[in-house]
């Protein structure tokens, strides 16, 4: 009798699960038990895919992105393209991606140069000395260029209210994944009571005035200049602001235009500069991968100090696979997801309509079945030697899959090659990147800082 019991309570429990979890139907998974079904779905309302394939399938499909994360970060993001819903984001990704064309990402050269040469010099007092947050460093620099480069506004002058805007940035994620965290903040009556709003509202604040700030100073410029407004003589290849500008009063509206310019100043400036401090902990961890990075940049540069050029980045192919390497052992963006709004058969499970699927590129980017045995070792040369490379191309998704991939990539490169060539032909790095702790804020960042020692290079 108690048998009968248990197996009504589990078959109840079930279809309650069922319906409470999928507003669609459940999802087929092979393996699948006698009315006990997948036990492991018990575990959430959510599924997790590594295979390449699957997760290009998925990305590729569908376009709203889940979760607790894009919802809370909405007060701070609005409708732009990262938290976005798909609805908006399908035009706005349209109107938006000429920006980050080759053409005029290669136009911002200069600005990367000047940037690296300024952050170079920044780190002067600490050679020689103990460990210092380089992290911290990249993350300021980071935030000037993209004013400069996306809105042509420079505000390096202001350094200690940019350091607030960052400082904001970190409290209003950490605040993102604390109400995660506490189901009673899931409702917005009890939250919008609670301290963590009022931290919310306050650092909302300080990073939407940089970006008001930032807007205020492009219209003035953009109003009396008459060769920027005059359309004819332009073409659709602009920097994003004033890409935006174009559109302002037909397509976007003042919000649109503010929402989306606080999107590419948080992204633009929290992921990059998390690579490259990471590679610069990889980089001295590894001295004789150091050493061969510095010997390309020497084979091209010589004992020159100029500028790098556009032929200098295809000519530093190592330095390109240590970044691939980076990204791949350390993924700034560990993960991503979306709604699934039809049924969907992948390669051995059914999504079905209504369902959340996270798609985890750290467990693509790490998975031993693909990478090999050294798959958690630093190893830039498998990028230099196909054989080396998992068959399946998918295997390399860093910055994601199909139509909402990464915008910001041919940006990221850039910028990532030319501060590291500045910094490499100057100091000699150490750092210890088994010491490295990270959190997830949404991307994953240092716990506390990640820390180098710097040399100056004879
Ligand atoms: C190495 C640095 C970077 C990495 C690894 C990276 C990675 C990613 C990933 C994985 C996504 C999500 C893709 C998806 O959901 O399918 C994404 C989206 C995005 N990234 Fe990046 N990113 C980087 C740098 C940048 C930079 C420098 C910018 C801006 C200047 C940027 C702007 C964006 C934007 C706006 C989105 C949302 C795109 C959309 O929804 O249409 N990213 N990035």
């Amino acid at each position: 009798m108690m048998w009968y019991l248990v197996v009504a309570a589990v078959c109840i429990l079930y279809v309650y699960w069922s319906f409470r979890m999928y507003p669609g139907n459940m999802p087929v998974y092979p393996g699948k038990l006698p009315l006990l079904g997948n036990l492991s779905l018990f575990l959430g309302d959510a599924v997790v895919i590594t295979d390449p394939d699957d997760c290009n399938q998925v990305l590729s499909s569908y376009f709203e992105r889940p979760g607790f994360a894009n919802k809370f970060l909405r007060p701070f993001l609005g409708d732009g393209l990262l938290v976005g819903p798909g609805s908006i984001w399908k035009d706005r990704r349209k109107l938006i991606s000429p920006s980050f064309n080759q053409q005029v990402i290669d136009s911002f050269l200069d600005i990367f140069n000047k940037q690296s040469r300024r952050l170079v010099k920044s780190w002067e007092e600490y050679v020689g000395d103990e460990n210092f947050d380089h992290h911290d460093y990249l993350e300021k620099t980071a935030l000037e260029t993209v004013c400069l480069t996306m809105a042509g506004v420079d505000i390096t002058q202001q350094r200690e209210y940019n350091n607030r805007c960052l400082t904001a940035f970190r409290t209003l994620v950490d605040r993102v994944i604390e109400r995660a965290k506490n189901p009673f903040y899931y409702t917005e009556l009890i939250y919008s009571m609670s301290a963590l709003k009022k931290t919310e509202d306050s650092n909302v604040a300080i990073s939407h005035q940089l970006t008001d700030q930032v807007l205020q100073r492009k219209r003035e410029e953009y109003n009396t200049d008459q060769k920027i407004i005059d359309p004819k003589s332009e073409s659709k290849f602009k920097p994003f602001l004033h890409r935006l500008l174009d559109f302002s009063n037909t397509s976007l509206s003042d919000k649109d235009i503010k929402d989306e310019m606080n999107n590419i100043i948080f992204a633009g400036s929290q992921s990059s500069s998390a690579v490259v401090a990471y590679t610069l902990l990889l980089l001295g961890t590894y001295p004789e991968i150091q050493q061969k990075c510095r010997k390309q940049i020497l084979d091209v540069f010589g004992d020159s100090d100029r500028d790098v050029s556009k032929a200098d980045l295809t000519q530093l192919k190592y330095l390109d696979a240590v970044l691939k390497e980076t990204m791949r052992l350390c993924p700034v963006a560990p993960f991503t997801g979306r709604i699934i709004t039809e049924d969907t058969k992948l390669k051995n499970a059914v999504l079905r309509k209504g369902l959340v699927c996270g798609v985890m590129l750290y467990g693509v980017l790490n998975n031993p079945e693909l990478w090999g045995s050294d798959v958690n070792e630093f190893v830039p040369e498998r990028w230099l030697e196909p054989n080396r490379l998992p068959e399946n191309p998918r295997a390399m998704g860093s910055f994601g899959y199909g139509k909402r991939n990464c915008i910001g990539k041919i940006y990221a490169i850039m910028t990532m090659k030319v501060s590291i060539v500045h910094i490499l032909r100057r100091y000699r790095v150490t750092g210890n990147y088994h010491n490295m702790k990270l959190k997830n804020q949404v991307i994953n960042k240092p716990a506390r800082g990640h820390e180098i020692r710097i040399e100056l290079l004879e």
